[in-house]
């Protein structure tokens, strides 16, 4: 099976072979025609993931997520462009895929509900080539924390419940490549980390590459190492998590002062700065300095410092990935490696 790999050489002249680039999209797109007329759902989208990496998809609702995995899924033919998984071209040999990809849409979906979960289980194991393993079966349930509901109907279930048995069937066959599309859709904010703890768990495990689509940030921050964030049908950024967080973490500078600034004091920091102004439980006054460099920090110190009233706090925001996501949609803001 042909694969794209980037090979380097060691300073031995030992040929390695590096990251494998294992899901690739190039100009994907997909239109629909409706009554209202044409949707571009998604717009020319192309990445590359490597073997190994868990990447989340994050977008506003309508944003081309869910058709974007199912153009990978072979569940939907693109409009143009191409994608192809472990080298098979995904829209002319869809079933071949399926050895290499098991996914999960939206929520749980792809279980059968008049099953009992030992049921589906076995049912999806052995889909594909690979024969039903009764250990790896019985491992899941206790890993999703089912053993005592493993011989009730699926229908029978919590919703929670029955998003982990979903995604417990969905991991089932050990294929090296995943998809999970809003596997944590509806749930309650227990079970929704109660799922994230064992999705994280089973997700590391195998070292599989992973792109998981969801609206829950917390979910994203904590199983991805890289993040794709669509708006549109297009991306707007695609970057690390890490990168995505630290890029904005110096950007808002929070200084509380015992009094409001004198007016002239206010006007000049407002056009020399994006300043948010607020007060804080004890009533005292805020003021929040966004998008502001090393330069702009000392600047904004000048400024105070001779003027009443007192600084008396200063803090540095750290935005969490919910903060990047909506200033990077709001601002149509691309990654800051661009
Ligand atoms: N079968 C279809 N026919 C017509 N339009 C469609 C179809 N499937 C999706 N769309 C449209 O394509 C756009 C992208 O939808 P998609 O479901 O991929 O977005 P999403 O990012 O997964 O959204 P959500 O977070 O709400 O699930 C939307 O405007 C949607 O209405």
């Amino acid at each position: 099976m042909e694969t794209e790999s980037a090979v380097t050489h060691s300073d031995n002249g030992q040929t390695q072979t590096a990251s494998e680039t294992v899901i690739q999209t190039r100009g994907l797109t997909k239109s629909f025609a409706t009554e209202s007329g044409e949707i571009v759902a998604v717009d020319d989208v192309s990445f590359a993931i490597d073997e190994g990496t868990v990447v989340g998809v994050l977008g506003p609702n309508g944003a081309g997520k869910t058709t974007t995995i199912k153009m990978l899924l072979g569940l939907v033919r693109p409009t143009s462009g191409t994608a192809s998984i472990h080298g098979v071209d995904v829209d002319s040999a869809s079933s071949e895929i399926y050895d290499y990809v098991s996914g999960m849409l939206e929520g749980a979906r792809n279980v059968y509900w008049r099953l009992t979960v030992r049921e589906n289980l076995r049912f999806f194991s052995r889909i594909g080539n690979e024969p039903a393993n009764p250990d790896r079966i019985e491992r899941l349930i206790a890993q999703v924390g089912l053993e005592e509901k493993a011989d009730e109907p699926i229908n029978d279930l919590s919703r929670g419940m029955k998003q982990k048995a979903s995604i417990a069937c969905t991991l089932v066959r050990n294929t090296p490549t995943v998809f999970l599309d809003e596997p944590t859709l509806g749930l309650d904010v227990e079970s929704s980390i109660e799922l994230r703890e064992s999705l994280k768990d089973l997700v590391r495990r195998d070292e599989r590459t992973v792109l998981v689509s969801s609206h829950d940030m917390e979910v994203i921050q904590d199983l991805c190492d890289r993040v794709i964030i669509m708006a549109d049908g297009e991306i707007i950024a695609d970057d690390t998590v890490e990168s995505l967080l630290q890029s904005f973490s110096t950007r808002t500078l929070r200084l509380t002062l015992d009094a409001a600034p004198p007016p002239e004091l206010r006007t000049v920091l407002d056009s020399r700065f994006e300043v948010r102004h607020g007060t804080d439980t004890r009533n005292r006054h805020q003021l929040e300095v966004v998008g502001i460099d090393e330069d702009g920090f000392y600047e904004v110190f000048d400024l105070i410092e001779p003027a009443q009233p007192t600084l008396v706090e200063v803090d540095t925001l750290t935005p969490d990935l919910e903060d990047v996501f909506l200033r990077v949609v709001d601002e149509g803001e691309v990654s800051v490696d661009e």
